[in-house]
């Protein structure tokens, strides 16, 4: 066997499992005797995809927590930048290193490189080694009865659940040992991950970032959210979610651990099966997600549907930035646009009628709405974000009907009925009788005035208006489809 040598250390690669807690790799590092080298690369040059501003916020954060921890553990993380190709490499040979341990991931790009460097490592003589910590089944063992990967999503599900292993969590010992000479690393305060000159994160003070963070919005999750998840989760003002997709993304919480401590929790209290069921089933949509995106290696790049490249999208600096500053004139659009800049979040229903309105509304290609959603988001991740754009833009797999054409009013009006979500973030509208605080254009000029509003001068008239953006949307797909 390649590098059985005990004393030569093993390599832990961190990079979306941001937690020492049920962490295959780790626990295979810790299995192995050698002294343990963590070590977090920031990819540059490389061929993934550069992380948005409000995902190396994150990760800023993130780090920091994951090192105070394996420092408690007795290890410290090294950190590198560059081409995780070159950097793992050179690092394995700098430490005389015996075996490198990281947990996969499944994008096209990391696949491939992280192929490559699997082959480099043997090559030189160390053993590397893989393992599943972010996923609850990997995407190559779900398949249709034909042997193909699931377009349909109920049926992947029905596939998927029942294969969800229940194996316990991999042993991590209280105590690991590191190399007697450390190998040198950055500091990450000269990464600059967090922004100055403007911090415009100030909002983003509700979230902890690092696995203690993780676990405790779990916890608070299971205690005070799962009961009646299944309805609180669709009123934006009521933040039904758990909150915990950065947690995800990161990896400072495994889906198993998620899985595993949902259904503990349920089989200790009555009456939640339904909401259980519910819960459970998002994170089957991560699944289902990250199996497109192993499947459609351009799942952010190009429509899953061909007859899309035909769509006569629009360019419109003004409208877009008009979205993306939350000035479109439509109440629930713009609290939704102001509240991801804010925080770095948008609550799941909102986000969908935001990406509506852009790709049919504006009909902007929904290339760009993902990719502003890549640089403002925390949860920000190449497979939920893609597959969700095209499954509201209609170009996806098991996508909404394009035809299907959120009202923004409507969807005001039904989700978030007493305008609290819109107050908060559209302040200006604040003292809008509910009413009409979804379509203040409605609202007679006594009702404006009471409130203190002047169209046009504190928030703006809509920039389309729906039922004629509805029908020009509705002209442009029957294009697509005729093939004008
Ligand atoms: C246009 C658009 C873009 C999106 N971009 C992202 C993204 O970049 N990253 C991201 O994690 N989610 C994305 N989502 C999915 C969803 O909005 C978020 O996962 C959810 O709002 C996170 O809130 P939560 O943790 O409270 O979710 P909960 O309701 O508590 O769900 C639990 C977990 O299930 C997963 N989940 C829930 N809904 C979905 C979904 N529709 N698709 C995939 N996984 C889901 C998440 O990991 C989430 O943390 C997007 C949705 C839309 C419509």
């Amino acid at each position: 066997m390649v590098g059985a040598n005990p004393a030569r250390p093993a390599l832990v690669w961190f990079r979306q499992d941001l937690r020492l807690a049920d962490n295959p790799a780790l626990a295979a590092a810790a299995a192995s005797g050698r002294p343990i080298i963590p070590v977090f690369v920031l990819a540059v040059g490389d061929t993934t995809r550069p992380r948005g501003a409000a995902s190396l916020w994150w990760l800023d954060k993130s780090l920091r927590k994951l090192a105070e921890s394996l420092e408690a553990k007795g290890l410290r993380l090294v950190l590198r930048l560059g081409d995780p190709q070159v950097q793992l490499l050179s690092l394995a040979q700098e430490v005389g290193a015996g075996l490198v341990v990281w947990n996969r991931l499944y994008d096209p790009a990391a696949v491939e490189r992280d192929t490559a460097i699997k082959r480099d490592l043997e090559e030189a003589g160390v053993e590397a080694r893989s393992f599943n910590g972010a996923l609850l089944n990997e995407p190559w063992t779900v398949r249709t009865g034909a042997g193909g990967p699931f377009k349909v999503f109920t049926a992947y599900w029905r596939a998927a659940k029942p294969m969800v292993a229940a194996e316990p969590a991999p042993v991590i010992p209280d105590e690991l040992t590191g190399p007697r000479d450390w190998p040198a690393g950055d500091h990450l305060d000269d990464w600059r991950l967090h922004p100055t000159a403007p911090d415009w994160s100030t909002g983003f003070s509700d979230w902890a970032p690092g696995e203690a963070g993780a676990l405790a919005r779990l916890e608070d999750f299971l205690q005070h959210g799962l009961k009646g998840y299944s309805e609180r989760r669709d009123p934006p003002a009521r933040d039904g979610g758990s909150r915990l997709s950065p947690h995800l993304h990161w990896g400072e919480i495994g889906p198993r651990q998620v899985w595993r401590m949902a259904l503990a929790h349920a089989a200790s209290r009555p009456g939640l099966a339904d909401d259980l069921d519910k819960f459970l089933s998002e994170l089957g949509w991560r699944e289902f997600n990250h199996q497109l995106l192993f499947n459609l290696p351009d799942l952010a790049k190009v429509n899953v549907r061909p007859e899309f490249d035909r769509f006569a999208w629009r360019g419109d600096p003004a409208a877009l930035a008009a979205w993306r500053r939350g000035r479109t004139g439509y109440p629930l659009v713009d609290a939704g646009m102001r509240e991801l800049w804010a925080t770095g979040f948008m609550h799941n229903r909102v986000r969908m009628v935001v990406a509506s309105f852009l790709v049919k509304h504006l009909l902007i290609d929904w290339r760009v709405g993902e990719a502003w959603f890549w640089d403002t988001l925390v949860d920000a991740d190449l497979a939920n974000n893609a597959a969700n754009w095209q499954w509201t833009a209609g170009s996806g797999a098991d996508a909404a009907p394009f035809f299907r054409i959120f009202n923004p009013v409507a969807q005001g009006e039904r989700f978030d009925p007493e305008g609290a979500y819109v107050r908060r973030w559209v302040p200006e509208l604040a003292g809008m009788p509910a009413g009409y605080i979804h379509a203040p254009w409605t609202a007679p000029a006594a009702v404006l005035a009471q409130a203190g509003m002047r169209l046009g001068r504190d928030y703006p008239h809509p920039i389309v208006e729906h039922a004629e953006a509805r029908a020009r949307a509705l002209a442009a797909f029957q294009d697509l489809r005729t093939g004008d």
